[in-house]
C-alpha cells in the first residue's frame, strides 16, 4: 500500500467526526455484520452447518446490537406455496415422462422407415436434454420489494452530527454507450441524458458519461446541447415531480398533464418548458446540416482560393463541386480531433483521438436555489435546487491495428475515466436508447446494495421494457417470458445473468475481485460437502487498524496486494489510488452500531473543485488505444472481451467469482428501450445474442468450467445460455419432419398407437399445464408465452442456425464477428408508429424458415390430394403428418406475415403464388406416383 494514499485516504476518514472510534470502530462493526449477514442471507446454513457461534455471538456481540430494531431495505416474497408446489411436482412428472417416452421410442424403431424413425429420436432426445437446462433453474423463483422510506431514513435524515441531513447515500456514476449516429439518432441520446440529469438522487454524488464509440462531432454537439437545455429542464422535473424525466417521452404522454399537479405556475411553466423543449429539438436536428455547413464552408473557401487562381469562377459553381468535407470544425472554429458525422463504416474501427469533455461540471456541496423568474431567468424556480450532475463526453481513442473490443472497451474505457474522475463506487450502464423511466430507479437499486449482505452483491439488474413495440408483439421484442420467468427464478438463484443495460454494480466487483467473506462458502456442492469454515481473521493480519480498513478487511489478502495492482489495472496512478477508496465506500455500513447515520459521506479520490485539466489529462491517458496492453482489462477485470453478448459474459465471471446478483422489478418500470419491431432487424438482433452464445460455449467461460462457487442450477442456466442455439440443428430438422412423412406416407413411429399418442397427450398437456402456472407466478399472459414460442421457432430455424454456423467459423478459421448496431431511428411515418414493422428488408436468415413454410404447405397438398386420388381414401391416415405441418406452421405464422409486408397488400400475390406452386408440385407427384400403387405405400402408417 502506497503509504502517500493511506495518509490522504486516513486523513479523510479519520477526521471525519462520524468515526469517533476510529477505524477500531469501523473494522469490528464490519465484522460483526458480516457474521450476521452470513446468517441473515443464508437461513438455511445457520442450521444445517450448524456455526453456531456466530448465531450465539460468541465474539463477544453486545447486546444492544442484537435487540437494536432492524429496518431491512429490501425483501424477499415467497411465490405462493399454492402455485409454487404444483409447479415442482409437474416439474417432476414430466421429466418422468420424457424420460419412459424417449426410452419407449428407442425401443420400438419403424423397421419401414429407419431414417425417419433415427432422425426424429436423436432430435427428441436433444430436444429432451434442452428442455431440462431451460427447467431445472426455474424451480425456485423468487419477488422482491425494497422500502425507500428506510432508505431515507438511513440515508437522509438530519442527526445532531449531519445538521444539514446531507445525503450519505453512496457516489454512483451512470454511463451511457452510444456508437453511430446514424444508427443511434442524437435526440435519443440527448433524450436519455437528459432523464440521466433529472433523476432524483443527490446532485453532487451522481455523474453521467456518454461513450460515443464514434468519436462523432455530432453527438458531441448534441450533448453539449443537452447540457445547456438540462439548466431548465432538470429544475423543472424537481418542482412539479415530472414522470418520465424524458422531455420526449413526457411531452408525447396520452394522459392529462396536468393531472396531480399541485403547483399553480404548472399550466404556465408545462407550456413554456414545451416551447423550449421544441426549439431544442429543431437545434438538434439542425446540427447534421450545420455542422456540415461549417466544414463544407472551409473547403469551399479553399477550393474558391484555388480556382480564383487560375480563373474568374462564379462562387455558386464553386460551391456546388465541394465535396464533403474529411475535417471537421467545430462551432468555435476549431479543429475536431474525433470523426466526421458518420463514422467510417464500421463504428467499430475508425481512427481518433481520445476525447474528454467536461460538459456539466461538477455541482457544489450545498443546494443552490433557482432565482425567481424574473431576471432573465425563463421560470420561477425560488426555492428549487438547479444544480446539475457532473456531465462528462468520453470518446476513446481508436487506431487501426488495435482490436477495440467492441461495446465491452468502450465500458472499460468508461470505468477508467470515471474512477479517475469521480470514482462513483456503483456504476449503472444504459444503452443510448434506454432511458430512466422511473426517477427513483437509482435508489430502488442502491436499497439492495446497501442493506445488511449487499456487499456480496455484484450487481443489481432491472428488467428491459420497451416501447414503441406493435400492440401484438410479432416478433417476441418484449421478451417476458426471458425478463418475467427466467430472471425472476435465476434469481432465486445465485441472481439473474447481466443483460447490457439497466444494471447498478457495484466497481470493485467490476474490477475482478472476489467478494468479500468469499472462502465461507463454498459454492456448487457446498450443501453436500461442507467446508472447514475460515473466517479470514482480520484482526491478526498485523499493521495497522488503518491500513487494514483500507485493505479491504474482508477481502483476501493476497488479492488485495496493491503491488500487483499494476500488472492488472495498468500504469495509471490515479486509478490504482482509487480502487481500495471505490471499495470503503460502496459498503453498507448503514446498520453499524457506532456509525449511526450511515456511511462515510461523500469523499471522492478527487475532490470535485479539484477536477481540473490534470485530471482530465490523466483521464484521457486513461482511455488510450494502448492502455490495456499487458494488463487484464477485459480478461479478468471489467467488461470481459470475446464475445458479442458482452453482458452474459461479465455476469458470468462475477457469478464465477461467489458474487451474488439481485433482479430488481420495481412497479413502475425502471428503464425503458425500444426494441426493434422490423422482421429482419429482430432477426439480426437474436442472430448476434445467439453468436455470442456460441463464442462462449466455444470459450474458457463455458459453464461447464465454472468454479465451485457456482451453484448447480446456476451453472445449468448459464450452460442453457450457451447451448441454446445448437438447438436449431434439430428443430431444422424436425421442421422437416412432418412433410418427409406426407411425402413418402411413413411416420415418426410404425403405427399411432395408443402408448404413443398417450405419451404425446401427456407431454402436451404437462407442457401446457406448467406454461399456466409459470403464467400465475410471473404475471405474464398467455399470448406472451405464446408469442415466444413462436419466436423461438422463427429465430430458432433462422438466426441461430446461421450463429452456429458463424461460431464454427469463428473456431476454426478465426474469422471476428461484428457487432452489428440495432437501428433505434425508428419510423419516420408520422401517421403510422408502426410503420416500420411492415418493411420487408431482404436477408438470406429467411431463407431456412422460408423453405421449411414452402415444404409443409407442399406436403400437406400432396398429402391431401394423394388421399383424394386413392380409390379408397384414408384419410386418417393424413392426420399424423398434417397435424406436425400444421403445429410447424403456426408458429411460422407470423415470420410469414413479415414476409407479406403491409397488410392487405402483398398477401394475395404471396398467396396466389405459393397456392400455384403448391398444387403444380403435388399433380407431378401425383402424376410420377400414380395413385393406385401409391396408396400401398401408406399401409404401415394407421390407426389402432
Ligand atoms: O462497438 C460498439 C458497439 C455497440 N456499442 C453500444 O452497445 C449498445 C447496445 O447495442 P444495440 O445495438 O442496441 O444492441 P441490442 O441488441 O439492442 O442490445 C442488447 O444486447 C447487447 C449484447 O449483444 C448488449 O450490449 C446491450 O446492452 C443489450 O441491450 C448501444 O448502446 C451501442 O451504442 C458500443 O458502444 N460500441
Ligand atoms: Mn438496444
Amino acid at each position: 500500500m502506497d503509504p502517500a494514499i493511506s495518509a490522504r485516504v486516513e486523513e479523510q476518514y479519520v477526521s471525519n467526526s462520524l468515526f469517533t472510534g476510529g477505524f477500531n470502530s469501523v473494522t469490528r462493526a464490519h465484522l460483526m455484520d458480516k457474521v450476521i449477514d452470513s446468517e441473515a442471507s443464508h437461513p438455511q446454513m445457520a442450521g444445517s452447518k450448524g456455526s453456531s457461534c456466530a448465531v450465539n455471538g460468541c465474539d463477544g456481540k453486545p447486546p444492544e446490537f442484537t435487540s437494536k430494531p432492524w429496518r431491512p431495505l429490501t425483501r424477499k416474497l415467497k411465490i405462493p406455496a399454492g402455485i409454487l408446489s404444483p409447479y415442482r411436482l409437474l416439474v417432476l412428472i414430466r421429466l418422468a415422462v420424457l424420460g419412459l417416452f424417449l426410452t419407449w421410442r428407442i425401443k420400438h424403431k419403424n423397421e419401414d422407415a429407419m431414417w425417419l424413425w433415427g432422425m426424429s429420436v436423436v432430435c427428441e432426445l436433444w430436444f429432451g436434454f434442452s428442455w431440462i437446462l431451460d427447467q431445472l433453474p426455474k424451480l425456485c423463483p423468487v419477488n422482491r420489494a425494497t422500502d425507500l422510506a428506510v432508505l431515507k431514513d438511513k440515508f437522509e435524515t438530519p442527526t445532531p452530527s449531519n445538521p444539514n441531513g446531507r445525503s450519505d447515500l453512496p457516489g454512483l456514476d451512470i454511463y451511457v454507450s452510444t456508437a453511430d449516429p446514424e444508427k443511434e439518432p442524437p435526440l435519443t441520446t440527448a433524450n436519455t441524458i437528459l432523464s440521466i440529469l433529472a433523476a432524483d438522487y443527490p446532485v453532487e454524488k451522481l455523474s453521467c458519461y456518454v461513450s460515443d464509440d464514434g468519436g462523432a462531432l455530432l453527438t458531441f454537439e448534441a450533448m453539449a446541447e443537452a447540457a445547456s437545455f438540462a439548466n431548465m429542464w432538470v429544475p423543472f422535473c424537481r418542482k412539479h415531480g415530472i414522470e418520465p424525466r424524458n422531455p420526449e417521452s413526457y411531452f408525447s404522454l396520452k394522459r392529462d398533464p396536468y393531472k396531480n399537479k399541485v403547483r399553480s405556475d404548472f399550466v404556465k411553466d408545462r407550456r413554456r418548458i414545451k416551447r423550449e423543449y421544441d426549439e431544442f429539438k429543431v437545434r438538434i436536428n439542425g446540427l447534421p446540416d450545420s455542422i456540415r455547413r461549417r466544414s463544407d464552408a472551409y473547403h469551399a473557401r479553399e477550393e474558391i482560393k484555388a480556382m480564383k487562381r487560375q480563373r474568374e469562377a462564379a462562387l455558386d459553381d464553386a460551391v456546388e463541386t465541394v465535396k464533403i468535407a474529411k475535417a471537421t470544425w467545430m462551432a468555435d472554429g476549431t479543429h475536431w480531433p474525433g470523426t466526421w458525422i458518420q463514422p467510417s463504416a464500421e463504428h467499430t474501427r475508425g481512427d481518433h483521438a481520445g476525447i474528454i469533455q467536461v460538459m456539466l461540471k461538477p455541482p457544489s456541496d450545498d443546494p443552490l436555489y433557482g432565482g425567481d423568474g424574473e431576471e432573465g431567468r425563463p421560470l420561477d424556480f425560488t426555492d428549487i435546487d438547479i444544480r446539475l450532475p457532473m456531465l462528462v463526453y468520453v470518446s476513446r481513442e481508436k487506431r487501426p491495428g488495435y482490436d477495440h473490443n467492441k461495446k465491452a472497451g468502450a465500458m472499460n474505457a468508461l470505468v477508467r475515466s470515471s474512477a479517475v474522475m469521480s470514482n462513483g463506487p456503483f456504476i449503472l450502464n444504459l444503452d443510448c436508447d434506454h432511458y430512466v423511466y422511473n426517477s427513483q430507479a437509482f435508489r430502488e437499486g442502491m436499497c439492495f446494495m446497501m442493506d445488511r449482505g449487499g456487499d456480496r452483491i455484484a450487481y443489481v439488474q432491472f428488467p428491459q421494457r420497451f416501447e414503441g413495440i406493435d400492440p401484438s408483439d410479432r416478433y417476441a421484442n418484449h421478451n417476458t417470458v426471458f425478463f418475467d420467468v427466467n430472471m425472476r427464478a435465476l434469481d432465486g438463484l445465485m441472481g439473474p445473468v447481466y443483460v447490457g443495460t439497466g444494471c447498478l454494480f457495484r466497481r470493485v466487483a467490476l474490477y475482478g475481485f472476489d467478494p468479500p467473506r468469499s472462502t465461507e462458502h463454498g459454492g456448487c456442492c457446498s450443501c453436500c460437502f461442507p467446508k472447514k469454515r475460515k473466517i479470514k481473521s482480520t484482526v491478526s493480519s498485523g499493521t495497522s487498524e488503518e491500513t487494514r480498513a483500507l485493505r479491504m478487511a474482508d477481502f483476501d489478502d493476497e488479492e488485495m496486494n496493491m503491488s500487483t495492482f499494476p500488472k492488472r489495472f495498468g500504469n495509471s496512478n490515479f486509478l490504482i489510488n482509487s480502487i481500495p477508496i471505490a471499495e470503503f465506500q460502496g459498503r453498507p455500513l448503514a446498520d453499524h452500531p457506532g456509525v449511526k447515520n450511515g456511511r462515510p459521506p461523500g469523499a471522492l479520490t478527487v475532490p470535485r473543485d479539484l477536477l481540473d485539466a490534470s485530471t482530465v489529462a490523466e483521464a484521457i491517458s486513461v482511455i488510450s488505444c494502448w492502455y490495456e496492453d499487458k494488463t487484464e482489462w477485459g480478461q479478468r477485470v471489467g467488461w470481459i472481451y470475446g464475445s458479442v453478448t458482452e453482458d452474459v459474459v461479465t455476469g458470468y465471471r462475477m457469478h464465477n467469482r461467489g458474487w451474488k446478483s439481485v433482479y430488481c422489478v420495481t412497479k413502475r418500470d425502471a428503464f425503458r428501450g425500444t426494441a426493434p419491431i422490423n422482421l429482419t432487424d429482430r432477426l439480426h438482433q437474436v442472430l448476434r445474442w445467439a453468436t455470442g452464445s456460441v463464442e462462449i460455449f466455444f470459450s474458457r467461460n463455458n459453464a461447464l468450467l465454472a468454479s465451485r462457487r457456482m451453484k448447480c442450477l446456476q451453472r445449468i442456466a448459464y450452460l442453457n445460455v450457451g447451448i441454446y442455439p445448437f438447438t436449431s440443428i434439430f428443430l431444422i430438422v424436425y421442421c422437416f419432419l412432418p412433410a418427409l412423412s406426407l411425402f413418402s406416407g411413413q411416420f415418426i413411429v410404425k403405427e399411432l398407437d395408443v402408448t404413443f399418442l398417450t405419451y404425446l397427450l401427456v407431454i402436451t398437456l404437462t407442457l401446457c399445464m406448467l406454461a399456466v402456472l409459470e403464467i400465475k407466478w410471473s404475471g405474464i399472459n398467455l399470448e406472451e408465452w405464446w408469442r415466444n414460442e413462436q419466436f423461438w421457432l422463427i429465430g430458432g430455424t433462422s438466426a441461430h442456425l446461421a450463429a452456429v454456423l458463424q461460431g464454427l467459423l469463428k473456431v476454426i478459421a478465426g474469422i471476428e464477428i461484428s457487432f452489428t448496431l440495432t437501428s433505434k431511428s425508428g419510423a419516420d411515418d408520422e401517421n403510422d408508429e408502426f410503420a416500420d414493422l411492415y418493411i420487408v428488408k431482404w436477408t438470406s436468415l429467411m431463407i431456412p424458415p422460408i423453405v421449411i413454410m414452402m415444404v409443409n404447405l407442399i406436403a400437406i397438398a400432396v398429402g391431401f390430394s394423394r388421399t383424394i386420388y386413392s380409390e379408397i381414401p384414408q384419410w386418417s391416415k393424413l392426420l399424423g403428418g398434417v397435424f406436425f405441418s400444421f403445429w410447424v406452421l403456426a408458429h411460422l405464422y407470423p415470420f410469414a406475415k413479415g414476409l407479406m409486408g403491409r397488410r392487405g397488400r402483398t398477401p394475395t400475390i404471396v398467396f396466389v403464388w405459393s397456392g400455384l406452386l403448391a398444387i403444380t408440385i403435388s399433380l407431378l407427384w401425383v402424376a410420377i406416383n400414380p395413385p393406385s400403387q401409391n396408396s400401398q405405400i401408406g399401409g404401415s402408417f394407421q390407426f389402432p
